[in-house]
């Protein structure tokens, strides 16, 4: 997990002045620390039955695609605003730098199948719930979630009102 660590690079003030960005290009571009990662954020949800990952754009996706692969699941992106073609349903929120909006397919995931949401980094959590809402609203269950990277000064845990596990692979 130390290789993890050293291969995130801290940028002050990105992108807005005050934020600490966590920059994960580095821990990607290494190909061993790379699949570490991927086998580290599988490890708890092999054989739960996890019928779709989740992956939250854009940074999300990246770790999501990897882990629907490893788990022999499907991949359903959460998309930001007017990505998807309709129909979808979306959702506003706030991040720990701005608002947005996301969006899922509505035919995207079946009443009842067993989804793990997936995104790099948990900041203030808006993002996260905001996944966690509309996985919900298609009718189907939250089994988890997990993130590459928790940043536990900011609280996003607090945000997450599941009583489905959040996994965090490192923390800061
Ligand atoms: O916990 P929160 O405060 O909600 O912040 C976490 C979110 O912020 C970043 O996404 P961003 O919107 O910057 O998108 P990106 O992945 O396209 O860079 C990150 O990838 C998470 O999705
Ligand atoms: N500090 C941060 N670094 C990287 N991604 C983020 N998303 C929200 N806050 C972030």
């Amino acid at each position: 997990m130390q290789a993890i660590y050293d291969l995130v690079r801290d940028v002050p003030d990105f992108p807005r002045p005050g934020i600490m960005f966590k920059d994960i290009t580095p821990l990607l571009a290494d190909a061993n620390a790379f699949a570490e990662c991927i086998r580290a954020l599988c490890d708890p949800w092999r054989g739960k039955g996890i019928g779709a990952v989740c992956g939250i754009e854009s940074r999300g996706f990246i770790f999501g695609a990897a882990m629907a692969q490893s788990l022999n699941a499907g991949f359903v992106p959460l998309r930001k605003a007017g990505k998807l073609p309709p129909p979808v349903v979306g959702m506003d929120y706030g991040l720990e730098y701005g608002l947005d909006r996301l969006e899922i397919g509505t035919e995207a995931l079946k009443p009842g199948e067993r989804v793990l949401i997936v995104d790099d980094v948990l900041a203030t959590g808006g993002t996260l719930d905001a996944g966690r809402r509309l996985v919900e609203r298609l009718g189907a269950e939250v089994v988890g979630a997990s993130v590459a990277i928790e940043l536990r000064g900011l609280d996003g845990r607090a945000r997450w009102v599941s009583d489905a596990p959040l996994h965090a692979l490192v923390s800061y």
